[in-house]
C-alpha cells in the first residue's frame, strides 16, 4: 500500500507521494489513475518527493494527463509545508531541486503557527527559444499577435521554467476559457504546449487571473502562472514593479513581487487536506 498526503494551494490540488524511501515505478500512469476524480483520489497533479544531490530535496510534477512539468508554484508551497509539518526538515528555508533549477522556499510562521509559503522563484525567462515560442529566436515575445478560433489576440510569453501565454482581456470572468482555453494549449507556436492566463487588470498592483493549465484544464490556481502573469503585466507597462502585485485567483489569492535582482517571489497558502493509502499500488514498486 502507498501512503500519500493530499493539499492544496489557493484550491489548485495535488496528491504527494514521499518516494525518499519507497519510489513509484511509473509516475505518469499513476498521475493518470489517482487524479481522476471519479475513480481516483482527485487533483490536478500528483507531487514527487525525491532525493537529490545538489539540493536538499528533488520535486517532481505530473499533470493529471500524466504529462511531466518542469515547475509547479502552488505545489512547491505544498511540497514545502509536507516537508516541515511531516518532519522531514527542522529548517524553514531550505533548498529544493526541480525542472527550473534549484528554488528556495522558506516556511512563513507567525506566533510559531505556519502561515503560509514564500518561494523564491528563480528569474523569469523571456526569450522565445526559452519559453519556447516558435519564431521568435533571440527576442523577448511582448505584445505579439496570434489567431486563436479566426480572432486575433495580443498575448505576451514569459518562461518560470514552465511555458506560459499572457492575454490581458476587458472582463476575465465573461472570456469563454472552457471553450477556447485548449486552442491556446495546442497553438502551434508553442512547441512544447502552453498554459494560458487570462488577465484583467483591477488597478496596478491587482489583477484578477483564470488559468488554462497544460496537461490539467482550468484550475483554480496557478502559481508559476501567477508569477508569469505579473512579469507580463510588468513588461507591458500595466503593473508597478516597486511592489507585490496580488493576483485574484477562482481559488484563493496569491502575492508575486517581481524584484530588483531580477527573481520572482510568490507568498500564499498551502494546506493539508487529508492522507490516505491507495487500494490499488499496481504501479508502485513499494
Ligand atoms: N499549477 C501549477 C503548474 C502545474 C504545471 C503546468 N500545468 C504545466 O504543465 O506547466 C502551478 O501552480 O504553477
Amino acid at each position: 500500500m502507498k501512503k500519500f498526503t493530499k493539499w492544496q494551494g489557493c484550491g489548485n490540488d495535488f496528491v504527494l507521494f514521499d518516494c525518499l524511501q519507497d519510489d513509484i515505478e511509473d509516475y505518469a500512469s499513476v498521475a493518470r489513475k489517482v487524479c481522476d476524480r471519479h475513480y481516483g483520489v482527485g487533483a490536478d497533479g500528483i507531487l514527487v518527493v525525491l532525493p537529490s544531490a545538489q539540493a536538499d530535496f528533488r520535486m517532481r510534477i505530473f499533470n493529471t494527463d500524466g504529462s511531466e512539468a518542469e515547475m509547479c508554484g502552488n505545489g512547491i508551497r505544498c511540497f514545502a509545508r509536507y516537508l516541515y509539518d511531516f518532519g522531514l526538515t527542522k529548517e524553514t528555508r531550505f533548498t529544493v531541486e526541480t525542472g527550473a533549477g534549484i528554488l528556495v522556499p522558506e516556511i512563513v510562521l507567525e506566533g510559531g503557527k505556519v502561515k503560509g509559503v514564500k518561494v523564491d522563484m528563480g528569474e523569469p525567462h523571456l526569450l522565445g527559444e526559452e519559453i519556447p515560442v516558435v519564431g521568435f529566436d533571440g527576442s523577448k515575445v511582448i505584445d505579439k499577435s496570434m489567431s486563436v478560433d479566426g480572432q486575433e489576440y495580443h498575448f505576451t510569453a514569459v518562461s518560470m521554467g514552465n511555458p506560459h501565454c499572457v492575454i490581458f482581456v476587458d472582463d476575465a470572468e465573461k472570456f469563454p476559457i472552457y471553450e477556447l482555453g485548449h486552442k491556446f494549449e495546442e497553438h502551434a507556436l508553442f512547441p512544447k504546449k502552453t498554459n494560458t492566463e487570462f488577465v484583467e487588470v483591477k488597478d496596478r498592483q491587482h489583477v484578477r487571473m483564470r488559468v488554462w493549465e497544460r496537461g490539467a484544464a482550468v484550475t483554480l490556481a496557478c502559481g508559476t502562472g501567477s508569477c508569469a502573469t505579473v512579469v507580463a503585466g510588468i513588461l507591458n507597462g500595466k503593473l508597478d514593479r516597486d511592489a507585490a502585485t496580488e493576483v485574484e485567483l477562482d481559488g484563493g489569492k496569491l502575492s508575486i513581487h517581481w524584484a530588483n535582482d531580477n527573481h520572482v517571489f510568490m507568498t500564499g497558502p498551502a494546506e493539508l487536506v487529508f492522507s490516505g493509502e491507495l487500494a490499488d499500488c499496481e504501479a508502485c514498486v513499494c
